[in-house]
């Protein structure tokens, strides 16, 4: 498979006041075409400066950023590779439908039916409705999905998104994640930076995490998986033994080893319990939190 990012000994050293600050340290990574990449860290770790980089807005103070073999800084290297920014940067006179088609113009995607197609995207989006209405009126979740919605229309080869779900509500996050998984089914490959680790496991075929500007670890969710030995059983009904610890509303969580999880189920049918969901006990979120365990988090 063909190699859409390459991150090349990636340092970055910015002037702060009086001083030289190493903000990206030695960053390698390569990302194929069609593999989704979340990129996850602290407030403060390198996550944005990462992608500025990779879209050219960052010059490397060494090493080597290649967007499909060739430097970002070369228009033919970002030729169908959409961006939204942290601070999504809209400009907010415009419509949510002037924003997808100067987009369009942009990248010369030549739809058929030109209008029906921004109107699609905005209705997937859920902003039809405000297609004529200027972004200055819209809230951060409904700027957020307009934003969105100007970078997939373009069917990008290369999406990157620095935390797309920040400033969305429950069901804004869904639809957005419902929309990547699609994208990513469609072949797409995806690159993109989030707090939300219960949505990233979700998605992402890989994770980074990145600390103080270095990559410290890389893991797919397999790998993941293997390293936890235990699972979580939520259900509802009797806590019949000393280990089921009351959850809210009535619910109760089992912490069983992954080998005891078939006859804990079984034990669980027969008190007539009702099964929420099985996770194993490591998830992305505690499996970070262990590796942030003892590391000095940078003051901003
Ligand atoms: N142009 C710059 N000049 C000086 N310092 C910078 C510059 N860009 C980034 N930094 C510093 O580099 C560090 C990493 O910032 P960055 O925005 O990449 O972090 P982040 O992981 O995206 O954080 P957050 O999750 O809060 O957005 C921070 O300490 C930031 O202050």
């Amino acid at each position: 498979m063909s190699v859409a990012i390459e991150l090349r000994h990636l340092t970055k050293i910015v002037r702060q006041k009086w001083r030289q600050k190493t903000i990206l340290e030695d960053i390698n990574l390569s990302v194929s075409q069609g593999e989704v990449f979340g990129f996850i860290g602290p407030n403060g770790a390198g996550k944005s400066s990462t992608i500025k980089s990779l879209m050219g807005l960052y010059a490397p103070s060494s090493g080597d950023v290649l967007l499909f073999g060739q430097p970002p800084t070369k228009p033919s290297a970002r030729v169908g590779v959409a961006y939204v920014a942290e601070t999504n940067n809209l400009y907010d006179r415009l419509t949510p439908f002037e924003c997808v088609d100067g987009m369009l113009y942009f990248h010369q995607v030549k739809p058929d039916n030109r209008k029906q197609y921004i109107m699609r995207w905005l209705d997937r989006f859920g902003i039809a409705d405000v297609a004529d209405k200027p972004i200055y009126k819209f809230s951060k979740g409904m700027a957020q999905r307009t934003a969105l919605a100007q970078a997939m229309a373009v069917n990008p080869r290369l999406l990157v998104l620095d935390e797309p779900l920040s400033g969305l509500d429950p069901v804004g996050r869904k639809l957005v994640v419902d929309l990547l998984s699609e994208y990513k089914a469609g072949g797409g490959t995806l690159f993109f930076s989030s707090h939300v680790l219960f949505d990233v496991e979700r998605i992402a075929d890989r994770f980074g995490l990145i600390l103080n500007g270095r990559l410290v670890m890389v893991q797919t969710p397999s790998e993941i998986a293997k390293r936890s030995s235990e699972a979580h059983i939520r259900y509802f009904g009797e806590a019949f033994n000393a280990d089921i610890v009351p959850e809210t509303g009535g619910r109760k969580r089992w912490t069983v080893q992954k080998e005891d999880l078939w006859s804990a189920l079984e034990a669980i049918k027969a008190s007539g319990g009702e099964l929420v969901d099985v996770q194993q006990a490591l998830t992305l979120e505690a499996l970070f939190s262990k590796e942030l365990e003892g590391v000095h988090l940078p003051t901003i």
